[in-house]
């Protein structure tokens, strides 16, 4: 079995009245205009329950049967014109207001599903990187675009409508049976086996759907992926192997979609012929009646009227009900990531305050850290050193050796399993998130780049004015790369920034990082995609950067790294020498092997 659909139906104990609770802030914010909604029903479902009323008093009139003592009065074609004149008004309210509320109905809806796009946006931001280790990005896509879509159809064109069928079904067996409660039990007898045939159909369309919107997460996983890697997929020749899985998956949601339609069509089925079913017991029960003159030829053209009146809203309510239920499979799913806990929060009483610019010093302390990704597989063990104010660092090691989860636990984009991280003596759990990222400027060797200019890619929605940034990418000495874009710092870059290559988006990032002026600064393999005279200019931008700055360098390329004041070397997630480059060369250990053998490659 797949395990996304495993995994989901092991998690599923909120109950529908649980998920609809979840609605009902946003439906408080909404209050107003859903008020008038509900209030519109009113005179919408009065006006259509009094249609057959009015046709079987006509009927009765012209049979001179009872009528209303309204009517006793006039003869009968005065009755019938005044009779008319009250369908003619019916009819113009339901029109009115079928209308107005209809478009009411679309804005609150809209508006609902708007304000839950954006609070999921908003919390799938705020979730700790460790979430979307393990959540591909199209199933998270296909949560906020189409589960929220289905859902706010449901507000748009179902919930409301269902409360209508609802009230109008009430309102009709209430006059059913002030009218005649024989004919009137009849047909409430016969809804109930309806409504039970309803009830176990919108259960196993509710099942299928479930699955078919994970079949559809997997399958947008699927695009995504291949979007995204497609230079690979091209270069390994791996098109038709892709096609062919993404095609079973394809299947795979395709037929659980056809079981949706299945359990949808047999609603629909079930209840097309009741109506009429149900206009033909009326006729014969109440032909029975009126032979043995018990009930009278206008009540019973009436009760012909209300039977379709009755099982039509109930078609209609069933046939919501299949978009209702999509709408709860849209809500569970939600839910889920709704109900993602945020594992990195600000501390309640973030006390914790960072000095001024002026005096705050760099200092980082690292005490008995310890840290795995999942379960007990630590990929940091026991690392404890300081890192003096100012003091560059260089780390170095195997790769895999656990040099950037150090960065990423620096950052708290993952916290230590044990142990704690100390910025300037303050652990960095009791620090604002964002006071802790201002103080530490991170370049690491894939720079991110947002659709959008160059100055925006700098500035990154902060208020730095264009003289800010230029001076920013002069000290970086990447302005000069900048002036040379089409358009300088109005050059739109693309998604992904695929407009601009490798080394050009490392050489932003730099200017990213030091229009913040942070006191730390982690460079992750900063210089590596850079040719070797563009790598000089930004050394020396670097070297003035990192003057009265703390620094924590990674590079592979040892002799980039020579002239820092303390190396620390890892393997295997521990810290196993730590000295000045001489001091490494002298101790011969993992260093001077790893430093001699590049030399080795160089002087080759
Ligand atoms: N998101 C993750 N989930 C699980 N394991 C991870 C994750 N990221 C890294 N690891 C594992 O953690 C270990 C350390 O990885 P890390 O990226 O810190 O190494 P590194 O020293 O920076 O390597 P490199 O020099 O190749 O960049 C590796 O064994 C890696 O498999």
């Amino acid at each position: 079995m797949n395990p996304s659909t495993s995994s989901v139906k092991q998690r599923r104990p909120e109950s529908d009245w649980k998920l609809f609770l979840r609605l009902v802030p946003y439906a408080r914010r909404n209050q107003g205009l859903l008020i008038l909604c509900f209030v519109l029903l009113i005179p919408l479902s009065l006006a259509g329950a009094v249609q057959p009323l009015i046709v079987g008093q006509a009927v009765s009139l012209i049979r001179q049967e009872e009528v209303w003592p309204l009517l006793a009065n006039f003869s009968v074609a005065n009755g019938l014109n005044i009779l008319s004149g009250l369908l003619l008004v019916t009819v113009i309210i339901r029109l009115l207001f079928v209308g107005w509320q209809g478009y009411l109905v679309q804005k609150v809806g809209q508006q609902m599903t708007a304000e839950i796009r954006n609070d999921l946006f908003d919390h799938v931001t705020s979730l700790a990187v460790r979430f979307f280790d393990r959540t591909p990005v199209g199933k998270l896509i296909t949560r906020l675009t189409s589960d929220v879509e289905a859902l706010g159809e449901v507000f748009s064109t179902g919930a409301i409508g269902i409360l209508n069928d609802i009230f109008t079904i009430a309102v009709i067996i209430v006059i059913i049976f002030l009218r005649q409660w024989q004919l009137a039990s009849l047909l409430v007898l016969m809804l109930l086996p309806v409504t039970a045939v309803i009830i176990y159909f919108q259960q196993q369309y509710r099942k299928a759907n479930y699955k078919a919107r994970e079949e559809l997460s997997v399958l947008n996983a699927q695009l995504q992926e291949n979007i995204v890697g497609i230079g690979v997929v091209q270069l390994f020749r791996r098109e038709r192997f892709n096609s062919e899985l993404f095609r079973n998956t394809n299947n795979k949601y395709i037929h659980e979609v056809d079981k949706t339609i299945f359990h949808d069509s047999a609603v629909s089925a079930t209840l097309e012929w009741i109506a009429l079913f149900a206009i033909a017991v009326v006729l014969w029960a109440g032909g029975v009646l009126v032979m043995r003159e018990e009930l009278s030829f206008g009540i019973l053209a009436e009760f012909i009227l209300f039977a379709p009146r009755l099982f039509d809203p109930l078609r209609r309510f069933a046939e919501k009900f299949t978009m209702l239920q999509a709408g709860f499979t849209a809500i569970e799913r939600i839910s889920d990531v709704l109900n993602e806990p945020i594992e990195i929060r600000d501390a309640v009483d973030s006390k914790g305050q960072l000095a001024e610019s002026s005096a705050q010093s760099g200092e980082i302390r690292f005490e008995q850290v310890w840290f795995a990704y999942k379960g007990d597989e630590y990929v940091l063990k026991n690392l404890d050193f300081t890192i003096r104010p100012g003091e560059k660092v260089a780390l170095v090691g195997p790769t895999g050796a656990g040099k950037s989860s150090i960065i990423r636990l620096l950052c708290r984009l993952y916290e230590p399993t044990k142990g704690r991280i100390l910025v300037d003596g303050i652990d960095i759990r009791d620090l604002p998130q964002s006071e802790l990222r201002r103080h530490i400027g991170v370049i690491l060797q894939d720079g991110f780049l947002f659709a959008g200019d160059v100055k925006s890619n700098i500035s990154l929605g902060e208020r730095y004015s264009l003289e800010q940034i230029q001076k920013a990418a002069q000290s970086t000495n990447v302005a000069s790369f900048i002036e040379d874009l089409p358009q300088g710092y109005d050059t739109q870059l693309r998604e992904r920034g695929t407009n601009l290559s490798s080394g050009q988006k490392q050489l932003l990032a730099f200017a990213r990082v030091a229009i913040r002026e942070p006191k730390i600064l982690v460079l992750d393999e900063a210089t590596a995609n850079l040719d070797v005279g563009t790598e000089v200019l930004i050394q020396t931008a670097l070297d003035q950067l990192l003057e009265e700055r703390t620094a924590i360098i990674i590079a592979h390329r040892l002799s980039t790294i020579r002239n820092v004041d303390r190396i620390l070397v890892l393997k295997r997630g521990e810290l196993i020498e730590s000295g000045s480059h001489e001091e490494l060369l002298t101790q011969n250990g993992l260093y001077a092997s790893l430093y001699n053998l590049q030399a080795l490659g160089d002087v080759k």
